[in-house]
């Protein structure tokens, strides 16, 4: 579905991405760990088609990215909505520029509104709504698209503990559901293993693969999961790596 091949990138002289090679399957729930600043961003955005590669080249879906790719929906950080259309608006937008008709989309709107837990907020506006479900919002506009790939660029971190557990859980239901493939960026060794059907770690700058392993955690999943001993064994493995990776990159930057 998305094939990263032989992939570098600098900008300027500083180079981030070393000849990176990731394949990732129909269905996977790949999740990129590493030291920031390592290149985490750059390499979503390369999937998507904001960043074009220094060398090699990305694939998705059998066509290689060139541009803004419309296969791919992208959640960021910070909530990207547009303030002055209330959450129908703002979740059908993608289905208006496709030229689909108003009650259709509407139709569609309605059913990821609802599968975000927001039905009966339709006719907010964004600034009328948390942080937390602000970031639902986003989730349903990408998922209304119905993108082949969705990407997530760290989407819960500026959101408080027990939300983020909450959308953690919708979002693992929804991918149990919709059986989409996703690329998902954290910080949190937890949320990886939480979330992920693989975990990606990239060593410190310039990013590469170092280590790659697959999340077997029985599904359906929820939090519930990180006290199992196979949680904890995972963990282990991971956090080993990071530590090791977010060394190198503190001694680099001294
Ligand atoms: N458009 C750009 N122009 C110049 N430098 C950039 C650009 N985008 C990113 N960088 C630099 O490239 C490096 C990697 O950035 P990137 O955001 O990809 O890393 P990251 O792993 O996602 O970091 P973090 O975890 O802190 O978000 C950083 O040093 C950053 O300053």
């Amino acid at each position: 579905m998305i094939s990263i091949e032989n992939v570098s990138k600098s900008y300027g002289t500083l180079h981030v991405l070393d000849k990176v090679n990731i394949e990732v399957k129909k269905g996977e729930f790949v999740v990129l760990l590493g030291a920031s600043g390592c290149g985490k961003s750059t390499l979503i955005n390369l999937v998507a088609g904001f960043v074009r590669p220094s060398t090699g080249r990305v694939v998705v879906n059998g066509h290689e990215v060139r541009d803004v790719d419309p296969q791919s929906g992208m959640v960021f950080q910070q909530y990207a909505l547009f303030p002055w259309m209330t959450v129908l608006e703002n979740v059908a937008f993608g289905l208006k520029l496709k030229g689909v008709s108003k009650k259709e989309r509407h139709e569609i709107a309605q059913e990821y509104i609802d599968m975000v837990g927001l039905r009966s907020f339709e006719d907010a506006f964004p600034k009328a709504l948390s942080g937390g479900m602000r970031q639902r919002v986003s989730i349903a506009r990408v998922l209304a698209n119905n993108p082949d790939v969705i990407l997530l660029d760290e989407p819960f971190a500026a959101l408080d503990a027990m939300t983020r557990q909450v959308l953690q859980e919708q979002l693992i239901r929804i991918y149990e559901q919709s059986g989409k493939t996703i690329v998902f960026i954290t910080h949190s060794i937890d949320e990886a293993l939480l979330l992920s059907s693989r975990v990606i770690v990239l060593g410190s700058r310039p990013g590469k693969v170092v280590q790659d392993i697959p999340n077997d955690l029985p599904h359906p999943r929820n939090a519930s999961v990180q006290l199992s001993p196979r949680f904890n064994e995972l963990k282990a493995q991971i956090w080993d790596t990071v530590q090791h990776e977010v060394q190198k990159s503190l001694e680099a930057r001294t």
